[in-house]
C-alpha cells in the first residue's frame, strides 16, 4: 500500500484513536508508543530535520510534529520532499519542506533560509542524513568513497550546525541530535569506512556538547541498531546481520523507525534539559558499557 493511501485511511480514523490504530501489530504486541504527546511538549518550537523524507528521519519528523513542533523536512529529491510534506500535512501536522543535499553548502544555506522564512527561528537540529556507498575493504576504498562518506556523515552535521548556530543563539538556546550507529561501537567487517564515520560522530557529539554548553545548546547523539528501512534492507550497501545479532545478543527482530523517534523528541523537550554529550544506542541490544 502506498504512503498516500495509508494517509487517507489514517484521516478517516477519529483523532483520539489514531495513535492505537496506526501500529502495524495488535495492541498487546505493540512495540512502541505512537500516541501523540497530549501536552505537546515541543509546542511553539521549530525543528530542522535532515534526511527526513523516509526511514528514521521521517519517523522523527512525524513524531516531533505530533509533539507540537513546526518541522522543516528535507532531503536530496524534490519529489520525496513533496510526498513527505503532503503526508504529514494531511495528518494535520505543521510542516514545510525543501530540498537539501547535506553535502552541498548552498543547499544547507537554503535549508536554513527556508526554516527562518517559514518559522522565524530554529530551536532544534536533527542530523539524520547518512550514506554508505561501500561494502568492502577499508584499505581498498578510494579517496572518492572516503570523501563522500566523511562529507555527508561527519562534516555536514558540523557545517550545517555552524550555519544554524546564530539562529539558535537568537532563541536563547537549542538542542541538536546527531545520528550515529551501533557500528560506532561494534565495527562490522566490510563496513570499515562507514563504521569510522559513525565513530567520529560520537566524538563530534562530545566536543560540540562542551563547546556549546555555555550558549545553552545541548548536543546528543542517537546510535541506532539495525532499523527496518530502505537503507538497512539494501543488501549491497548493508549486509543482512540479523542472524549474527540473534546468535550473539539474542536480538529477535529488526527495529522500527518509530522506535528511534520518541527518544529524539524527549531529548529536545524540557524533560531532556540536563542531558548533553550523550551517545544513546537504540538497538535491541547494547554494544557499550
Ligand atoms: N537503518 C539502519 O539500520 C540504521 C541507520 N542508521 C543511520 O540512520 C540514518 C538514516 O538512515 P535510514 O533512515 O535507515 O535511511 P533511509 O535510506 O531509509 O532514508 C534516508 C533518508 O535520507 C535522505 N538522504 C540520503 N542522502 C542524503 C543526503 N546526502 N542529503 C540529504 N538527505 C539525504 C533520503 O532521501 P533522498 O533520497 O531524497 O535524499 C531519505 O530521506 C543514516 O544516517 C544511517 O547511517 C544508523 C544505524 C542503523
Ligand atoms: C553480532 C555480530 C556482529 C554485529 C553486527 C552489528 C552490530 C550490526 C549492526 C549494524 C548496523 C547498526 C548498521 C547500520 O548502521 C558482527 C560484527 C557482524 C560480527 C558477528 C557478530
Amino acid at each position: 500500500m502506498g504512503l498516500s493511501s495509508m494517509a487517507t485511511i489514517f484521516r478517516s480514523i477519529p483523532r483520539a484513536f489514531r495513535g492505537y490504530l496506526c501500529a502495524p501489530v495488535p495492541l498487546s504486541a505493540r512495540k512502541f508508543s505512537q500516541l501523540t504527546d497530549e501536552n505537546r511538549t515541543l509546542a511553539g518550537k521549530v525543528a530542522v530535520v535532515t534526511g527526513s523524507t523516509r526511514g528514521i528521519g521521517f519517523a522523527i519528523a512525524r513524531r516531533m510534529a505530533r509533539d507540537g513542533a513546526h518541522v522543516v523536512i528535507s532531503s536530496r529529491k524534490q519529489e520525496n520532499v513533496k510526498e513527505a510534506v503532503d503526508i504529514l500535512k494531511e495528518e494535520g501536522l505543521s510542516v514545510t519542506g525543501t530540498v537539501c543535499h547535506v553535502g552541498k553548502a548552498e543547499d544547507r544555506q537554503h535549508l536554513v533560509t527556508t526554516a527562518l522564512k517559514h518559522s522565524g527561528g530554529i530551536d532544534f537540529l536533527v542530523c539524520v542524513a547518512g550514506v554508505n556507498p561501500l561494502v568492502g575493504s577499508t584499505l581498498a576504498a578510494s579517496e572518492q568513497i572516503w570523501d563522500k562518506i566523511l562529507d555527508v556523515n561527519v562534516k555536514s552535521p558540523a557545517l550545517l550546525l555552524s550555519q544554524v548556530l546564530p539562529h539558535m543563539e537568537n532563541r536563547g538556546g537549542g538542542c541538536v541530535v546527531l545520528v550515529s550507529s551501533a557500528v560506532a561501537y561494534l565495527p562490522v567487517p566490510r563496513l570499515g569506512v562507514y563504521n569510522t564515520s559513525k565513530t567520529a560522530l560520537l566524538g563530534l557529539c562530545k566536543s560540540l556538547a562542551v563547546e556549546l554548553a555555555p550558549k545553552g545548546i545541548r548536543v546528543n547523539c542517537l546510535a541506532p541498531g539495525i532499523i527496518k528501512t530502505d537503507f538497512s534492507l539494501r543488501e549491497e550497501t548493508m549486509p543482512n546481520m540479523l542472524p549474527e545479532l540473534k546468535k550473539v545478543f539474542g536480538v529477535q527482530r529488526l527495529g522500527e523507525p518509530e522506535e528511534c523517534a520518541g527518544l529524539v523528541s524527549f531529548l529536545c523537550s524540557s524533560d531532556g534539559s540536563y542531558i548533553t554529550g550523550e551517545n544513546i544506542v537504540v538497538g535491541g541490544f547494547s554494544p557499550k558499557l
